[in-house]
């Protein structure tokens, strides 16, 4: 048995939910950029669950499903004022919070198909409320509650403003989420088929999947790219700062990719959208540091920037404190998630590979009185 590290090539399960071919990005077929230029969040949480666009009928009873369901249980809301707030990130408390949802959820543990269409719901419903109302507590405010008049996006923005957003803002951060929500096999998304495979319930494969997609080589990244850019602070301070790191053999944040060669499709879109706000919000630097960067990274290695990458200064444009851009993307994934949990439980069988032994040989058991 030889082990392959970071599971690299290896094909660990079917799916017909997203594919990543000669580096063109799909939901069921269809082109991310069609998407992106095209389909609201809603009508892709509808493709990724349903393996087909909805008509309007049926786009206009998922809407009303997501709004019905947004609400939390106030005892999650009284949770979080007992978390040590200005310790916690957002995402940690976003983790503990998706379990906590699980035990106010009486059907957690119902394993039937219709059964975990309506938790898939619930949870694609609340992780919004979730993300807005941690935020508003931390920051002394009270949850705000969804709007049943405005589309998902649109009441992300309105849950964690209190505003009611512009329609750029709109239109960004709706493709935002479009971008983010489904990549095949990805770490997040591979943890959570792993846990449901065992016949765990919905709510603890959201939760482990939150878990892998915290850390800083998968979602994560956004937040690092930020702190990044804000380290530099100026234009002319990028050459030295990503030369030093260059020199240093260390990871440019946004960069690189396990699965693409030549690029990440969904980068363009970002980057097109990062030059669009910061023009309107007339910081412009941020459009400009990053695009410099991607010029030095990219003559140095055949790294191109990833989805990470520009949707930093995106959601800065967008006045979202920086420690929720990881919750974002989990707003956005929770839907690919759910696509693969359910798509798991419909043919599943346990995901249990092998490990290639390293340790030492046979060896015999002395008792600790002799152990020197
Ligand atoms: C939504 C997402 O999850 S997208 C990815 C978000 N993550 C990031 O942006 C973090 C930065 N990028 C990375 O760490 C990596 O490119 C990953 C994790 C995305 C992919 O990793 P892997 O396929 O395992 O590649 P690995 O980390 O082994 O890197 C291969 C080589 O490229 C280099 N490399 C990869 N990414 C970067 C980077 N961002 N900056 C500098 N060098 C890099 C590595 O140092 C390594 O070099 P070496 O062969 O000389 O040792
Ligand atoms: O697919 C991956 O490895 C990471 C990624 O880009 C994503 O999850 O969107």
């Amino acid at each position: 048995m030889t082990a392959t590290r970071g599971l690299e090539g290896i094909v660990a399960t079917t799916s017909s939910i997203s594919s990543i071919i000669d580096d063109t990005l799909t939901y069921v077929g269809y082109n991310i950029d069609d998407l992106a230029d095209n389909a609201s969040f809603e009508e892709v949480i509808y493709l990724l669950w349903h393996r087909k666009l909805p008509t309007q009928n049926e786009l206009a009873e998922l809407k009303q499903q997501l709004a019905e369901n947004a609400s939390l249980p106030q005892e999650v809301l009284n949770h979080f004022k007992t978390y040590p707030i200005d310790k916690v990130h957002p995402m940690a408390a976003l983790r503990s919070a998706v379990s906590l949802l699980g035990l106010y959820d009486e059907e957690a543990d119902n394993m039937d198909e219709a059964s975990n269409y309506q938790k898939a719901i619930r949870l694609q419903a609340k992780i919004p409320s979730l993300v807005t109302a941690f935020s508003r507590v931390r920051k002394g405010l009270e949850p705000i509650a969804p709007r049943t008049d405005l589309g998902f996006a649109a009441n992300f923005i309105y849950m964690l403003t209190g505003q009611e957003p512009s329609e750029i803002a709109i239109e960004a951060f709706d493709k935002a989420l479009v971008l983010h929500a489904d990549h095949e096999l990805n770490a997040s998304t591979f943890t959570a088929r792993v846990c449901v495979a065992t016949l765990s319930d919905v709510y603890s494969g959201v939760t482990a999947a939150i878990g892998a997609l915290k850390g800083p080589l998968h979602g994560g990244a956004n937040e690092a790219v930020m702190k990044m850019l804000s380290e530099i602070g100026e234009v002319e301070n990028v050459e030295s700062y990503i030369q030093t790191k260059l020199a240093n053999k260390e990871k440019i944040m946004g960069f690189g990719h396990r699965v693409y060669q030549q690029g990440d499709p969904r980068a363009k879109h970002l980057k097109k959208m990062s030059q669009k706000l910061t023009t309107i919000t007339g910081e412009t630097k941020w459009y400009e540091m990053s695009t410099k960067i991607e010029e030095i990274v990219t003559s140095a290695k055949p790294l191109p920037p990833n989805v990470d990458f520009y949707s930093a200064s995106v959601y800065h444009s967008l006045g979202i404190d920086h420690d929720l851009f990881t919750p974002i993307f989990a707003v956005s994934r929770v839907s690919g998630w759910l696509a693969h949990i359910l798509e798991q439980y419909d043919n599943n069988r346990l995901i249990r590979p092998r490990a290639e032994y390293t340790g030492p040989g046979m060896q015999t058991y002395v008792p600790v009185e002799q152990r020197s």
